[in-house]
This record gives structure tokens, C-alpha cells and sequence, in this order.
């Protein structure tokens, strides 16, 4: 039966849907379109997906058994569930277009609209859609911007149907006509045929008149000259803007570069009408539909704008009709000042905006679907943060929208940071994904170590090769393998302890290092190669390839050479062999740790939304409490995960601590009431479900009731720890983007590390380090400083001295050169807790050299607001380093001696404390007697 849709078909335009979805799909309603309006194509663009996938539960079963089969970034599940869609159209459009010989029947998909302005990713996303909807009678919808053109040229060049939208102006209509031609005419002088290609050119009509109209009010309301004129305007210069566009249209079918391809059977490309829904409701509903009607052109319609027309429209040829007024239009327009190429020129990129904030609450929208999907499977994250301070974060979260962070961040974009190295080191995204490893050559390792009776690992690394390590050893512990041990410390009272717990011939040594120069694993190596009677087979290298380790494991004939990857930096590493080696060692199922790993990959994945993209989120969070002052980044785990707070602590504070910026980690410090805090703490909270934490959980509520940041994150179970690696370490990047530090160079480490060469070469050659004159000694306690705290020469009041010279936002660090076991780590932790509650002031504590690879830059390149307490030790007995003079006590000495010069140096508060005699616990039972004195 005839209506004015079908009538519309009659006169040579034909009827488009602008509008998809699931359940109109499966209800059958486009077939009755097709059938009863004659219908002949549909459009869909990312705020029709939008809306469709938005609402309601249409598209949850698809959904869920898309993610059952694969671990998908929220990008390929909305694409998935978009493709579903566009083929069931092309499918139901498919009879017309076999009808019509291919010259309708076409349903359009848009490429990303985070392309919009690059014309190399517009083309292959174009290619690469064409292939994935896999229907001939699909068209590519790309955007006919100035990087569009190009690609769209390209497209057609290719043979592949292109819908070009978002064009306003006559002058870009222009552009991608001739782009169409001479992608057809590079096909034909290729050979190739020109038949069979389709392509419409999107012209928004309403949005044009919605921005004059906006103007000619503004003008009417301020009483303007030329009211007249300008009232008459109203509602009138898209329409006319239009057929101006459709005059050139009919001109170049003349043309006889047109006519030659007509010839070899190509067909127009039609223009299309967009955007033909009235937005001003004191129009006709169907404005946009009866002035533009003509053949060869192709309406597409919102739905309601289509039942309008269908019940009231009015068909008869208006789209070359009245062409001198519509001129006229356009030129009272240009008289009056209206501006219509700045407007058309801002009306698409607002249009390309629009799309692309559609695309952000889209994949907004299934980023919550896929999350609530995988249940525990990801690790949950929710952050109670001040209002103040929530706001920046969500303003930050919408610039980092529109700047496209995430993408940026998964490409290596150097200018997210500081545009100087930082594309050098992004090859931890790919660890995260399991690629850097060789999971079936750490399993045959393992199974071969094993089957050679090593009951024990030592592995022998700093920092970023060993913390990683040593948490997932202390998180997940021993599956079966060798049980492994961290040595990373020079100290000669650690390196025997390690020795005594293992059997040496029984036992492998993991020598770990990228750089394969870090002098502590060269010396360490050293050292157990002899003790191991110079048996290769009991060594393992994990390095990047070319490193000095290499040659020297070559040259002693270690039985496994494991190569990192160069453009991975040592903290960004525990996802690389300098984690996984180790693991695997230990028994682990590399591949199944992997798997688990991914939920958190995928959702932290480059076009994860920032705002529901839980690493992003993370580290926009941490950026905006750094710059409110709240730079101490507190991390609280209960039992079964409580190490990893060293493994962040290097991350965060090598990563952002410098240029005198920075977020000071906070780890081992024992939680308090909120009273115990300043409001320059952040506090982070880890925990595995299960845990018996209730006494952290009540202290975390206080805290967050007290109106401190708060972010509480929840693993199911230990085995996702992989998961928390990946997003701290997006968190840390995205971190160093909001602070405004490039987060993958650590600069001042080296600082220490020259010092300490000079004073060790110094030794070889004099037998001395040249040790100063102490300000005082007091018992087991000699102190070394700047005079003015020489105070009455005791240690209570050498000790009140120093530690006097915190005030509000300070942090006081007590860094000791001594064995890292339970028994010192419960005096300091003591000692820092007395200063805590003195003083209010966050503390941090480390062993020397550990934290030189690891804090030690924050402590020196970062913020000035360190208060420094450094304890050495004379080791009761020193240990021999094979082939050199200087022995491991001399070398712990030099370290503590080169990083303090460094400290101070650098405008640090810094006392030094040594214990004197060998006796350590004797000398630090005493500091801690006399720093309670110094406080009291
Ligand atoms: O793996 P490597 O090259 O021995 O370095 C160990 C650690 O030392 C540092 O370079 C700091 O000195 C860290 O960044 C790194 O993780």
C-alpha cells in the first residue's frame, strides 16, 4: 500500500532508518519497515549504539557469552555486539539489495570516532571493519574531516563502500566528492572494476539551522538593523545550504571524469541527508523531509521524524526548486555576518565530539556490564575520596576523555608525559599480556631443576629484579618447585644468614639484572659461584640481551641464559622473566597466572574509558592527591598479601619521585586512628577476601569516615595479585601524566651510585673509605652531622635535635645498613611509630642498599621533605668478595656513605647513627631507648 515513504521511493529517494537495536532487530520491525515503507537502507553511528546498548538487558546474553569464550577489551565486546546488529541489518536489507543490483540496500557502520583526526588508523579501522561485518552490502562510515578525505579516497580505492558523514559545508562536500571519483578512477587505471561500489555523502541539514537560528535570536533580542531579513533566515539556510550542495552534485554527473566512470559502470555517489529530525519544535516535524526531495539523493530518518512523514509528509520535487532564493539565502546569510563556514567548521567537531563522548559512555556502559559480568574474576577497586578532591579527580578523568589518555598510554605517546624518552618503555604492556615470557622454557627449567634435586632458589638482584620476585614468592609461596630466597643486600650478616638456610650444592642462584652492570648481583654472583665450587649448572641469568651478566654467563657456563626485554624498565619488569622466571622456578603455572592476570589487562585496556578503567582511575587519583598536598601514599595489606607494599613502594617512588615531585610510599607503617594522621596521607588498602583483617578493615572505615582518601581493593584470592602488578603500574604512568614527570627514568640514582664507585675505587687503591669524625659517641652509638645538632652530645638529645626539624608535611626516614630480618624490622618499625605519634609525620624505612634501588630516588629527587636518619653498622664479621680487595662490609660502608653525601648534597636533613663494636641489636636497642628519650 502507497504512503509517503513509499512515495518517496517513487520519486527517486530513498528511505533510510537512522536508528538500530537488538530488540528492534529481533522484533521484527525493520522487515516491516523494508516491506511496508519500502525501505531501502539503515544508518547507525556510536550514539545509536549508544543508546541502544545503554538500556535495558537486550544485548546481556550475547554479551556474557562473548566473555565466556575470550578475555575482550571493552572495545571488541562493543564491537562484537555492534557487528551482531549490522549483519542481522545487512541481512534483512540483503534481498534489496540483490533487487537493486547493489545500488541500495546498505546498512552503515562507523569506524572509531577517536580517529576522526588520523587518517592512517581511520583507513585501517575502515579496512579492518570491512572485513570483520564481512557483507557486501556494508558501508564504512567515515567522518569527511581533512584526515577523512584520505582515507576515504583510500577506501573506495580499495573497493569498499564508504558512508561519509558529518559534512555540513559545500566546500567539504567537495572535498570527498572528488575524493570518490579519484578513488575510482585509481581503481580503474588498475584494472579493477568500478561496478558495484557504493557510496553516500552525509549532509546534516537541522544542526546547521539549530547554530543560526541561535545567532538571528541573539541578533533579534538586541533589536539588530536588519531584523527583518534575519527573522526570515530562520529555519531556512540548512535546507538552502543543501540544495546549493545538490546544484554541484548534478554538475559533476556532467563532468567528463564522471561520465568516463559512469561509463565503465560506476555508480553516483549519492548525497545523503542526515541529521533530518527538526530540533526546534515550532517547525514543521517534517521539515527536513519535504524541502529535500529529489532523486539519486537518500533520506535517512530518525524513527519519529519516519512516522511523522509517513503519516503527514508531503512528496513532491522540492531539492531543485526555488535554487535562486536558496542563493539568495546563503547570501543574506554571508551580508549579514551570520558566519556560516565558521559555524558549519565548529559543527564538525562538535559532531566528531559528540560521537566520540557517545563512544565514552558506550563503552562506559559495557565496561559495567563486562565488570559486573566477571564477578570476582577482576579485582574489585572503589575510592572514597574528599569531595574537593573527588571533584579534581573527575575533571581530570574528563580531560584525560577527551585527550585520550588510555589510548595514548598503550601507544607509548610521549607527549602524555614529558615528550623525551618515555616511547623508549612500553614494552610492559605486552609482558602484562604474557608475551615476554616463554612460559613452556620456564616450565622445562623448572622441571629440570627439579628432577636435579634443587630443593632451593637464591636469587641474587636489586629492585625491580627482585622485588617483584620476592612478593610473589611471599603472596603464593612454593607450588612443588625450589623454594626461593631474595638476596639483595650487601650486607655480610645477610648474605651468611641466606647461606645458612640453604644446602649450597642443592640449591640454584638466580642471577637477576637488566642492566647486567648493577654492582650487588656482580659481587653476590661472585661470591656463590666460588662458595658453589664454580658449578655453572647451578646458575641462571635473567638479563636484557648484551649485558655484561650475559658474557659472564656465558664465560662460566651458567646452564640457562632468560633475555628481558630493552624497552622495559626494572620496576615495570615483575611481569617479564624477572618476575616470571623465578615464579616458574618455584613451581607456578606460568600460563594459568597469565590468564587470571587478564581480566585486569583487558579492563585497563586502551579503550577502556578513563573514568571506568580501574588503573586510570588509580592513577588519576593518586596525580590529583599529590597535587593537593596529600603525597604520602599510606599501603595497608591484610596477611596474605602484606609484602607487596615493596614491591609499590619502588614503583611509585622511582616512578614519580623526582624534579622535587612525588608520592612518598608509605609502607610497614602501623595503622592508627585517624587522629595519627595529617592531611597529607593517602591511603591505599589491599586485601584478599577471607583474610582475617577486621581490625584493618575498622581502621581503614575510620579513616575514610575522617574524610581521608581511601581506596580499598579487593582480590578473591591471592593468585590475582598479577592483576594488582598491572593496574599500579597503569595507575603510576597515568600518575606521572597528572604530575607532569616522565615515570619511566629514575635520575638521581646514579648520583649515589658514582659516589659509592668513587669511594670503593679509593679503598682499592688506600685501604680506607676515609670515615669523618663523629659529633658525639654515646655507648653503642657514634652520630655524624652538621654541628648545630650536637646539642648536649647524647643521643636523646642528638636524636631531639634532628628529629625536631620535622614539621606538618614532612616525612621522617629511617634507612639502616643492617641484616633485613624480623627482629631489626621490629625496632625500627618502633622507632618510626614513636616519631609517628610524636610528631604526626608520615615515616618510611628501609635497608640500605635495598632501598637505594628502590625508594632511594624519591628520597632524593623527589620532595624535599625528608628528615633523614641513616644507621650503619661495623659488621661483627666481614665476608670476602672473590678477586677484589674491598670486601662486602666495605661496600655496605661505601654505599651508606655515598648515598648520605648525596643527601646532604642535595639540601637533606640527614643524621647518621653507627653502631660501633658488631653489636647491632645491642646498638639499636639503644637508638630506639634514645629516640622514645628524644621524643619524650
Ligand atoms: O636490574 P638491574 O639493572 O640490576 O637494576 C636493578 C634496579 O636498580 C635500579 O636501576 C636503581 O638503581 C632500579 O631501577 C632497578 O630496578
Amino acid at each position: 500500500m502507497s504512503n509517503p515513504l513509499t512515495q518517496l521511493g517513487d520519486a527517486g529517494q530513498a528511505v533510510w532508518l537512522d536508528f538500530v537495536s537488538r530488540e528492534f532487530l529481533k522484533e521484527g520491525g525493520l522487515e516491516k519497515l523494508v516491506r511496508e515503507d519500502g525501505l531501502t537502507g539503515v544508518t547507525s553511528n556510536p550514539s545509536i549504539f549508544e543508546k541502544a546498548m545503554g538500556q535495558g538487558t537486550a544485548y546481556d546474553d550475547s554479551l556474557q557469552a562473548f566473555l565466556k569464550q575470550s578475555d575482550a577489551d571493552v572495545v571488541d565486546v562493543y564491537e562484537h555486539l555492534a557487528i551482531e546488529d549490522i549483519r542481522a541489518a545487512a541481512d534483512i536489507l540483503r534481498p534489496v539489495y540483490d533487487r537493486l543490483d547493489g545500488l541500495d540496500g546498505y546498512v552503515s557502520l562507523e569506524v572509531s570516532p577517536y580517529l576522526a583526526m588520523n587518517t592512517q588508523d581511520t583507513l585501517e579501522e575502515g579496512r579492518r571493519l570491512w572485513a570483520a561485518v564481512d557483507r557486501p552490502n556494508l558501508m564504512v562510515k567515515v567522518p569527511g574531516t581533512e584526515a577523512g578525505v584520505p582515507a576515504i579516497r583510500a577506501l573506495i580505492e580499495d573497493g569498499i563502500n564508504v558512508n561519509v558523514t558529518l559534512l555540513f559545508s559545500v566546500d567539504s562536500y567537495l572535498a570527498v566528492a572528488e575524493a570518490y571519483v579519484a578513488g575510482l578512477e585509481a581503481r580503474a587505471a588498475a584494472g579493477k572494476p568500478v561496478r558495484g561500489i557504493a557510496s553516500v555523502a552525509s549532509f546534516f541539514v537541522s544542526r546547521i539551522d539549530a547554530q543560526i537560528d541561535k545567532k538571528i535570536d541573539k541578533r533579534l533580542a538586541g533589536n539588530d538593523k536588519d531584523a527583518a531579513t534575519l527573522k526570515a533566515l530562520k529555519g531556512k539556510v540548512a535546507i538552502a545550504n543543501a540544495k546549493v550542495a545538490y546544484q554541484h552534485y548534478l554538475e559533476s554527473m556532467q563532468s567528463d571524469r564522471w561520465q568516463a566512470l559512469e561509463a565503465k559502470g560506476a555508480a553516483p555517489q549519492r548525497l545523503l541527508w542526515a541529521s533530518t529530525g527538526v530540533k526546534n519544535p515550532d517547525y514543521p516535524d517534517t521539515l527536513y523531509v519535504d524541502t529535500l526531495v529529489g532523486p539519486d539523493t537518500v533520506n535517512t530518518m530518525p524513527p519519529k521524524t519516519m512516522d511523522a512523514f509517513r503519516d503527514h509528509g508531503k512528496v513532491a520535487r522540492t531539492i531543485d526548486t526555488d535554487i535562486d532564493a536558496a542563493r539568495q539565502v546563503l547570501a543574506d546569510v554571508d551580508r549579514l555576518g551570520l558566519d556560516l563556514p565558521g559555524i558549519t567548521a565548529a559543527l564538525v567537531e562538535d559532531g566528531a565530539q559528540q560521537f566520540s563522548d557517545a563512544a565514552d559512555a558506550l563503552l562506559a556502559g559495557v565496561a559495567g556490564k563486562r565488570t559486573a559480568f566477571l564477578g570476582d574474576a577482576l579485582n574489585a577497586a572503589t575510592l572514597h575520596l574528599p569531595d574537593a578532591l573527588q571533584t579534581a579527580v573527575d575533571d581530570t578523568l574528563a580531560r584525560a576523555a577527551r585527550e585520550g589518555w588510555t589510548r595514548r598510554m598503550w601507544q607509548g605517546d610521549a607527549t602524555l608525559w614529558t615528550n623525551t624518552d618515555e616511547a623508549k618503555w612500553q614494552g610492559w604492556f605486552s609482558a602484562a599480556q604474557g608475551r615476554q615470557v616463554d612460559a613452556a622454557a620456564v616450565r622445562a627449567l623448572a622441571d629440570a631443576v627439579k628432577q636435579d634435586g634443587f630443593r632451593d632458589a637464591v636469587l641474587l638482584g636489586m629492585g625491580g629484579s627482585s622485588l617483584g620476585p620476592e612478593v610473589l614468592a611471599r603472596t603464593l609461596g612454593c607450588q612443588g618447585g625450589a623454594e626461593l630466597h631474595v638476596l639483595d643486600s650487601t650486607d655480610p650478616a645477610q648474605i651468611r644468614k641466606v647461606q645458612s638456610l640453604i644446602d649450597i650444592d642443592k640449591t640454584l642462584f638466580i642471577v637477576s639484572s637488566k642492566s647486567g652492570s648493577t654492582l650487588e648481583p656482580e659481587i653476590l654472583a661472585a661470591y656463590f659461584f666460588e662458595q658453589a665450587g664454580r658449578n655453572g649448572k647451578q646458575f641462571v641469568a635473567v638479563t636484557d640481551p648484551g649485558s655484561k651478566l650475559e658474557a659472564l654467563a656465558k664465560a662460566d657456563g651458567y646452564r640457562a641464559i632468560f633475555h628481558g626485554d630493552a624497552t622495559i624498565g626494572g620496576r615495570y619488569s615483575v611481569l617479564s622473566v624477572f618476575g616470571i622466571v623465578p615464579f616458574g622456578i618455584a613451581g607456578h603455572d606460568v600460563e594459568r597466572f597469565f590468564a587470571d592476570t587478564q581480566a585486569m589487562v583487558r579492563a585497563c585496556g586502551p579503550s577502556a574509558p578513563p573514568a571506568s578503567n580501574p588503573g586510570v582511575q588509580l592513577g588519576v587519583a593518586i596525580g590529583e592527591s599529590v597535587k593537593a598536598g596529600r603525597d604520602k601514599l599510606t599501603v595497608i595489606a591484610s596477611p596474605r598479601i602484606e609484602s607487596i607494599g615493596s614491591w609499590l613502594e619502588q614503583l611509585l617512588a622511582e616512578s614519580t619521585g623526582k624534579e622535587g615531585k612525588g608520592v612518598i610510599p608509605v609502607d610497614g607503617e602501623p595503622l592508627a586512628g585517624p587522629d595519627s594522621y595529617g592531611n597529607d596521607r593517602m591511603f591505599a588498602y589491599l586485601r584478599v577476601a577471607g583474610d582475617d583483617a577486621a581490625d584493618l578493615d575498622a581502621k581503614v572505615d575510620a579513616l575514610a569516615a575522617a574524610g581521608h582518601p581511601v581506596v580499598r581493593i579487593t582480590l578473591a584470592r591471592p593468585e590475582l595479585i598479577g592483576q594488582e602488578f598491572f593496574r599500579w603500574e597503569v595507575a603510576t604512568a597515568i600518575a606521572g601524566a597528572v604530575i607532569g614527570i616522565d615515570p619511566f627514568d629514575q635520575p638521581d640514582v646514579e648520583a649515589s651510585k658514582i659516589k659509592t664507585r668513587a669511594l670503593t675505587d679509593a679503598f682499592e687503591k688506600s685501604g680506607s673509605l676515609g670515615d669523618a669524625a663523629p659529633l658525639a659517641t654515646d655507648g653503642h652509638l657514634a652520630f655524624y652531622g652538621d654541628a648545630s645538632l650536637k646539642a648536649d652530645g647524647t643521643a636523646g638529645g642528638i636524636l631531639a635535635a634532628h628529629l625536631g626539624r620535622l614539621s606538618d608535611h614532612d616525612y621522617a626516614a629511617v634507612l639502616a645498613y643492617v641484616e633485613r630480618n624480623a627482629a631489626h624490622e621490629a625496632v625500627l618499625t618502633g622507632i618510626r611509630q614513636a616519631i609517628r605519634e610524636t610528631s604526626g609525620c608520615a615515616t618510611v624505612g628501609g635497608f640500605g642498599p635495598r632501598f637505594l634501588h628502590s625508594t632511594g630516588q624519591a628520597y632524593k629527587g623527589g620532595p624535599n621533605s625528608g628528615v633523614f636518619l641513616q644507621i650503619t653498622a661495623d659488621p661483627a664479621t666481614d665476608l670476602p668478595i672473590p678477586g677484589r680487595r674491598i670486601t662486602f662490609g666495605v661496600v655496605i660502608a661505601a654505599q651508606a656513605q655515598g648515598d648520605l653525601q648525596v643527601l646532604v648534597e642535595r639540601g637533606r636533613r640527614t643524621l647518621r647513627v653507627h653502631i660501633v663494636g658488631g653489636d647491632v641489636d645491642a646498638g639499636l636497642a639503644q637508638l630506639a631507648d634514645a629516640v622514645s628519650t628524644a621524643l619524650a
